[in-house]
Formats: C-alpha cells, sequence, structure tokens
C-alpha cells in the first residue's frame, strides 16, 4: 500500500494527476516554472482548496486542516516568525504539539546541531543570512518529526559547498526516520541527491520518469535523532 496517495488531484492551474509514494520513498518534483509544483505541495499541506483526494498512511487528509495532517511543509517563503529568535521559531510549534518545557529545549537543541544552526539560536530571521533561515526553516519542520516532508526548493539559496552538505544529511536523516517526501527542486543534481525518482509537472500535468541513480548516502547509517 502507498504511504501517500494523491487522487484526481485538480484545480484551476492543476491536474486532475494522480500519484502515489511509497513508505519511506523520496521523489522530485521537477518541472519549468508557473508549472504547478508550489500548488501541489499547498494543496497537500492543505493550504489550497482543491478537487480530488489526499491519503496519507491510510487517512483521508481531504479537507483537513494544515495543523491536523501530521506534515512538515516548507514554503519558498519560509514563514518565519518574524518577532521570534530561531530557537523560538522552532519551540512555538512544539508548544502547540503538547511538549512539556524540557521537552522542548530537548528538541530544540538537537535540531538545531543537526541543521547546523545552533550558532545563531538567540538571532532573530532578519538577523540572519538567507541560508541560515533556510536552515532555520528546515529545522523547524525536522523539529516536530513528521512522517511526511513537503519541502519546496529548500536549499535554493545557498552555495553549492553548502547545499550539498545539507543535502547529505537531509537524505541520511530522512532515511533513517523512514519520512516519505515530495521535494520540489530545478536542480537535477539535487534530484539525485535527495531523491529515488523524479515526476515532472508541466502545465499541470503530471509525467512520470524514470527512476534516478540512488543517492550516494543510501547505504549511509542514519543519524541519531
Ligand atoms: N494565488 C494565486 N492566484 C492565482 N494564480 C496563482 C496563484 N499562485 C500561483 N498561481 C498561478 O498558478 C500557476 C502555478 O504556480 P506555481 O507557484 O504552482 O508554479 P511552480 O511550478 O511552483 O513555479 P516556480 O518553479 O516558479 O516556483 C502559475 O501560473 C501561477 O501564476
Amino acid at each position: 500500500m502507498p504511504a501517500l496517495r494523491l487522487e484526481r488531484i485538480g484545480n484551476a492551474v492543476l491536474g486532475p494527476l494522480d500519484l502515489e509514494l511509497a513508505a519511506g520513498e523520496a521523489v522530485a518534483l521537477l518541472g519549468p516554472s508557473g508549472a504547478g509544483k508550489s500548488t501541489l505541495l499547498k494543496i497537500v499541506a492543505g493550504l489550497l482548496p482543491h478537487r480530488g483526494r489526499v491519503i496519507f498512511e491510510g487517512r483521508d487528509l481531504t479537507g483537513l486542516p494544515p495543523h491536523r495532517r501530521g506534515i512538515g511543509y516548507m514554503s519558498q517563503d519560509l514563514h518565519l516568525f518574524p518577532h521570534l529568535s530561531v530557537a523560538g521559531n522552532l519551540a512555538l510549534p512544539l508548544f502547540f504539539a503538547g511538549l512539556d518545557r524540557q521537552a522542548r529545549a530537548r528538541r530544540v537543541a538537537d535540531t538545531l546541531a543537526l541543521c547546523a544552526i545552533a550558532h545563531r539560536a538567540t538571532r532573530r530571521p532578519a538577523q540572519l543570512s538567507g541560508g541560515e533561515r533556510q536552515r532555520a526553516a528546515l529545522a523547524r519542520v525536522l523539529s516536530l518529526r513528521p512522517r511526511l516532508l513537503l519541502l519546496d526548493e529548500p536549499f535554493a539559496n545557498l552555495d553549492r559547498d553548502t547545499r550539498a552538505g545539507l543535502w547529505t544529511e537531509l537524505d541520511a536523516l530522512r532515511r533513517g526516520r523512514g519520512m516519505t517526501a515530495l521535494i520540489v527542486t530545478h536542480d537535477p543534481s539535487e534530484a539525485r541527491a535527495l531523491a529515488d525518482r523524479s515526476v515532472a509537472i508541466d502545465a499541470g500535468r503530471l509525467n512520470e520518469r524514470t527512476p534516478l541513480p540512488c543517492s550516494p548516502s543510501t547505504t549511509r547509517p542514519s543519524l541519531a535523532f
């Protein structure tokens, strides 16, 4: 049984399209600008009205608000809370998820270290570089330990070396935790590093592609987290 099943998904710019992801599988979503990639992610995240159904791990998520879907969604705009520090950005959703103070502090510290942004924990988003903001946003998504990750061009503003480092870390983490992922990217190298296969959207329509070569980190032991 697939972990994620999208059935006849459609709206004004998209579909209808069907897509299935196996448990623990990562799929890269490619396609030209304006094709509908971000729209598809927003639909799965619960941020846009649509036709069709979104089913994850046997649960019909259609119609549920974003915070009840258990999905980790990182948008292109990041949406960090501007008035909170980096640590506060992670801690607030954990508070609403019901973690007590100690558990929150531990989870925040672990995740900031994992995303190599612990040294900026007390800064606000406006005091960060573009790349640091992306790390902070990724850390916030990962801190909730979602079973499904939706990442919209997660490392678009980073230099090549930083990106490659993050690809390796994210891929090992995702595989170690068995997270299923849908990742929008324009970069074929990023698709190869982060995904098991790719699909392309063009003018709202889906084309399944051939599998990508396995990423080099497939055999790496999982990170403790
Ligand atoms: N809020 C909106 N209202 C109306 N049309 C929108 C809205 N957001 C996006 N669109 C349109 O929907 C289409 C798909 O946009 P989308 O952002 O999903 O594309 P994309 O494939 O993610 O592009 P990019 O690679 O440039 O991010 C585009 O034609 C865009 O202009």
